[in-house]
């Protein structure tokens, strides 16, 4: 397979555990049409899962906004939309079935999220219990270079403490929607198991160890990882 056995799993959080995605796409959408600009699909996976101030400046510099869109006055006006619309977001198919298994099977999991704490905070509001099962959670706020750097699946491995670390960054499988994600999972030395939304390109997206539809196709006795009760689990695509 090519990998060591998983004994660890770091997951992003936006458009991989919650239902997040579509919500900055609305955001974005409106904030474009005031100056004419269409929000597209080959935008947005150049922007998803990098830390705010990045994808801004990607947003206002493919859209040819420069000198007429300032990255941080974008950012002000998309946080009006967000704070209204994070509290609602559901979680993904599959994420809290692979969530409350692992725990309960003593996996150790933390999620590596390029969003704010405190937008972390809104968007989980209603999934507290769920969130309350990882080992710890790493926002995009406490690393300098966020994705595609490695900085913070890197910091995320080395959160689990005392005893409970992973022999080496190999043995952490990453959960991924973004492609700057896989980026920055493979830059870590660590396998990506890639849920790409239907509608982005993926293509293009190189070293991704698995490409799955949802996060209900993945299987953890593929990865070692204990097998869900009973199931003889729904088969990868492994690269
Ligand atoms: O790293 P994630 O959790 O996808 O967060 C990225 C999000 O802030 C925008 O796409
Ligand atoms: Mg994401």
């Amino acid at each position: 397979m090519g990998y060591p056995k998983v004994t660890h799993c770091i997951f992003d959080m936006d458009g991989l555990l919650l239902d997040t995605e579509a919500i900055y796409t609305v955001a974005q959408k409106e904030i474009l049409a005031k100056f004419g600009k269409e929000f597209t699909w080959a935008l947005k996976a150049k922007m998803m899962g990098k830390k705010a101030l990045d994808a801004a400046r990607v947003l206002v510099a493919e859209t040819g906004l420069e000198g007429v869109l300032d990255p941080e006055d974008f950012i002000r006006q998309r946080e009006e939309i967000l704070d209204r619309l994070f509290p609602d977001a559901p979680m993904m198919p599959g994420a809290e079935r692979l969530i409350r298994h692992l725990h309960a099977s003593g996996v150790p999991i933390a999620v590596a999220t390029s969003s704010h704490a405190r937008h972390f905070d809104i968007k989980t509001r209603k999934h507290r219990d769920v969130f309350g099962l990882f080992d710890h959670i790493v926002t995009g706020d406490q690393v300098t270079h966020g994705k595609p750097a490695p900085d913070i699946f890197l910091v995320a491995a080395g959160g689990f403490g005392p005893g409970r670390g992973p022999a080496s960054a190999a043995h952490c499988l990453v959960f991924e929607d973004a492609p700057v994600g896989v980026e920055a999972a493979v830059a870590a030395g660590m396998p990506a198991v890639f849920v790409p939304d239907p509608n982005l390109d993926a293509d293009g997206v190189a070293g991704a160890a698995a490409v799955l539809p949802s996060l209900e196709a993945f299987d953890p006795a593929e990865w070692g990882l204990p097998p869900y009760p009973g199931s003889a689990g729904a088969g990868a695509v492994r690269n």
